[in-house]
């Protein structure tokens, strides 16, 4: 186990297994559609967004943005930027963001908005974690993977000042690591 990891929460077969409860729901609810368009918000997202899709049975395009959120490196204010914007209007498409951890939901809800607003037939969202007791802002997750408790959490995309994303599991820091 690396470290700087106090314990593990779910090695890679639980992880998998999250991953196909998550597509066999997105299969049965998108199975008429024509094109289901998977917008993967960057970085954390990459490998959930990876496996997820090679799970998927429905027709579907990948986009990517990316967007600052304010606040420390391990909290964050709700003050958003879009820093990569999709270079393709969606209006008319199945939409379905992709998320790798909920916490406050500031930054998902300015997601939501920006892109509700620009007219998809639907938009949904994807998150391998949630962290329900964070939650600060009305947002509802359709498809989440598993709710996690207030701890911070690193590996499988997630980071800590873009450290740890390499790492096969995902589990929690050390709080030495950030708390020097
Ligand atoms: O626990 C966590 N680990 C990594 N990134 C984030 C963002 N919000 N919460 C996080
Ligand atoms: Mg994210």
């Amino acid at each position: 186990m690396h470290p700087d990891l106090e314990e593990v929460l779910f090695d890679e077969e639980q992880i998998k297994s999250i991953i196909q409860t998550l597509a066999d729901r997105i299969n049965h609810d998108y199975k008429d559609t024509e094109c289901l368009m998977l917008v993967g918000i960057l970085k954390g997202s990459f490998i959930f967004m990876s496996d997820l899709v090679r799970k998927l049975t429905v027709p579907v395009r990948l986009e990517f943005m990316s967007v600052s959120s304010y606040g420390s490196a391990t909290t964050s204010s709700g003050v958003v930027r879009i820093d990569l914007d999709l270079k393709k209007p969606i209006d008319g498409k199945d939409v379905l963001i992709v998320e790798d951890i909920i916490d406050t939901g500031h930054t998902l809800k300015y997601l939501l908005e920006s892109l509700g607003a620009r007219k998809p037939k639907s938009l949904e969202v994807t998150t391998l974690l949630q962290k329900k007791e964070a939650l600060k802002t009305d947002v509802t997750v359709k498809y989440v993977g598993v709710d996690i408790p207030l701890k911070f959490v690193i590996g499988y995309g997630l980071d800590y000042d873009e450290r740890y994303r390499e790492l096969p599991v995902i589990g929690v820091l050390r709080e030495s690591v950030y708390k020097k």
